[in-house]
């Protein structure tokens, strides 16, 4: 179990994280979310011994990471750390070689990464032969050439295509599977709700919600979501409240929080008389959650 509590780092008067704390179990995909300079980043530089803290506790089973702990921890930074004119194997001989693997060990990990990470046919190509999804690929088997129990990507999949990003996750679940713990950040709230079992959203360098995904939809008290298209939208606004459904804009949309599911036909009849375009339905999700928290 990765356990946080109390991180706390200022740079100068700004205060980048405030008294954070977080739990991740093994086996498990840990998703940390939150907005571009929440602190996402800065939680994985302490965490890895790239940053100093300024207060606060970080265990991994129970014992305190350090400098001395680092071998259990493997890092996959957003810029790839790969050298661009050697292969990959020659790259992950290279990380290997870092770690302090002895050669037998060496072989046998750059061996089990190549065949992890479905590179082993590109074995001798170097990195700029790669596609941008090889690249990744390579990026997080060097994160897991020393064998860590604890995995760290920081936005694995961003910038990839469907369906590269669907090789990516396939991967990180063999990993969970093979039982290390991952903590991922991401942009991606599908990718969270797809691949985590356990989600944490950062605002302003403090953990607000964490939980699986059920239990974050608790946090809404709707059992769906419709989204309507009007022109009248003050009096479509009127007439939900009056219904004792609660308003939300999501980004240009209008949508009502139903405290029990009705039919259809029930709902446009409650709404007849105010013009219509559309009127669809939806359940509760990631996104309805992340930007409650966000916003309100
Ligand atoms: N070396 C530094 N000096 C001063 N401020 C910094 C430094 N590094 C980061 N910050 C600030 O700390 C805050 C958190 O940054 P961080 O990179 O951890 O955010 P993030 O959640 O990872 O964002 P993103 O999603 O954009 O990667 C930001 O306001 C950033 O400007």
């Amino acid at each position: 179990m990765l356990k946080i509590e109390g991180l706390c780092k200022n740079y100068g008067e700004a205060t980048v994280l405030d008294n954070l704390g977080l739990t991740a179990f093994p086996q498990q995909v840990y998703g940390l979310l939150g907005p571009n300079g929440a602190g996402k980043t800065t939680t994985i530089n302490i965490l890895c011994n790239l940053l100093e803290r300024d207060r606060g506790t970080i265990e991994f089973k129970q014992q305190p990471i350090s400098e001395k702990t680092k071998s259990i921890i493997g890092i996959a930074p957003q810029e790839n750390l790969l050298y661009k004119s050697l292969s990959c194997e020659e790259n992950l001989q290279f990380y290997a070689q870092l770690y302090g693997l002895s050669r037998q060990q060496q072989k046998e990990q750059v061996q089990w990464c190549l065949e992890a990470v479905q590179l082993r046919d590109r074995a001798k190509s170097v990195v700029t032969d790669l596609s941008g999804g090889m690249q990744r690929r390579l990026n997080i088997a060097v994160a897991l050439v020393h064998k860590p129990e604890l995995v760290v990507l920081d936005e694995p999949t961003t910038g990839l295509d469907i369906e590269t990003r669907y090789e990516i996750w396939a991967l990180i679940n063999q990993l969970r599977e093979a039982g290390m713990t991952i903590l991922l950040t991401t942009h991606l709230l599908d990718e969270a709700e797809k691949l985590c079992q356990r989600i944490g959203i950062l605002k302003k360098g403090k953990i607000i919600a964490e939980g699986s995904l059920d239990h974050l939809k608790e946090t809404i008290p709707a059992a769906e979501i419709i989204i309507i298209q009007t022109s009248e939208e003050e009096q479509a606004i009127e007439r939900g409240k009056e219904l004792g459904y609660t308003p939300r804009h999501y980004g240009n949309n209008l949508a009502f929080w139903l405290p029990e599911s009705k039919e259809l036909k029930a709902i446009i009849e409650e709404f007849a008389d105010i013009p219509i375009q559309s009127l669809t339905r939806e359940a509760v999700n990631l996104e309805h959650i992340y930007l409650e928290m966000m916003n309100h």
